[in-house]
């Protein structure tokens, strides 16, 4: 079964994002223009370390807090200019969500199929033998068919997730967002949540944002963005190939993030290894472009500046 969108335009688009959160008259800037895009059916996470706008991040496109600035839009809804009543549409049919938090996903007093019954009748997508099929195929696809009359609190903590996981695909969202769906399992445990979240990325084309602090994120999806002070700044890639004796090899590939106006962060470590500060000088190449420290002399091999020095701009 795979859900088809109908178009090829992104499922989570963020350009320029800015959230500006004022307490006792100090402003915090979570976002400082964050750029990121996400196409139909593709599984990312998003990582950085505690403060710098994850959350913030997930709960614009949650469509529980509102941008200061910018433009935010999750399958085609543009959440600056959303309604109340296109909102609450928007939080039933369009988005899934998975917290950290059990007790945020699912009801403790319900059980397992309970739980997922309750979010198909809130969105109203399904009644009878078709709700009770749905229930059955969500909890059979995350592989807690079994434990579907456990109430969470006879369930671990991995099976509680995969609970969660059902009940936020239970209306067939376009997008999934998952804040942190880790953050209270161990290892071993975290592993099988984000592998059960691949395969239904890939069983039901779901297109999947993962928020995170965990780096090893990285060995679960394809596609990592890092973000730092509000803004996304590198991206991994990770690719797998077969070779000739039917091995199987990952590479991971580390690629800074260019804006849509060519602007990009150079990663901390090699601006403290080069001690580059203030400003650099850029020079233009046949294939590349060289970064040196805009102190000191003209480097020799400087073919030509950047950008002419005689640009009236
Ligand atoms: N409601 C709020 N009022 C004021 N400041 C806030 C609010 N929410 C977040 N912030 C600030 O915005 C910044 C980003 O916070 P955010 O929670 O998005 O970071 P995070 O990356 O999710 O961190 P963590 O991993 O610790 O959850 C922080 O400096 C935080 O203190």
């Amino acid at each position: 079964m795979t859900l088809m969108t109908g178009d090829t335009a992104p499922h989570i688009e963020c350009v320029d994002l800015v959230r500006i959160f004022s307490a006792d008259g100090v402003e915090v800037q979570a976002l400082q223009g964050l750029n990121l895009r996400v196409d139909p059916g593709e599984l990312v996470a998003v990582v950085g370390a505690s403060g710098s706008g994850k959350s913030t991040l997930l709960t614009i496109l949650s469509g529980l807090d509102t941008a200061t600035a910018g433009v935010a839009r999750v399958a085609s809804h543009d959440l600056l200019a959303m309604g109340a009543r296109e909102r609450t549409r928007f939080r039933r049919h369009t988005v899934g969500f998975i917290w950290q938090q059990t007790a945020r996903n699912v009801l403790p007093y319900l059980t397992a199929a309970e739980n997922v019954a309750l979010a198909i009748d809130v969105a109203r997508t399904a009644r009878g033998r078709e709700r009770a099929a749905r229930v059955d195929e969500m909890l059979d696809l995350l592989g807690v068919g079994a434990l579907a009359d456990r109430r969470p609190a006879e369930l671990s903590g991995g099976q509680q997730q995969r609970v969660a996981l059902a009940v936020a695909l239970a209306n067939r969202p376009l997008v999934l967002l998952a804040d942190e769906p880790t953050g209270e399992l161990d290892e071993s445990t975290s592993a099988e949540v984000l592998d059960a979240m691949r395969s239904v990325n890939e069983e039901l084309g779901v297109t999947t944002l993962i928020v995170t602090h965990d780096p090893t994120v990285s060995d679960h999806v394809r596609r990592t963005v890092q973000i730092r002070d509000g803004r996304t700044s590198t991206e991994v890639l990770r690719s797998t190939r077969l070779d000739e004796h039917g091995q199987t090899h990952t590479t991971a590939e580390e690629f800074a993030v260019l804006d849509r106006v060519g602007r990009l962060q150079l990663p901390h470590d090699f601006v403290e290894s080069l001690r580059l500060r203030d400003r650099v000088r850029l020079t233009l190449e046949d294939d590349h472009v060289e970064v040196f420290q805009g102190h000191g002399e003209r480097p020799e091999s400087s073919a030509r500046p950047a950008r002419p020095e005689e640009d009236p701009r």
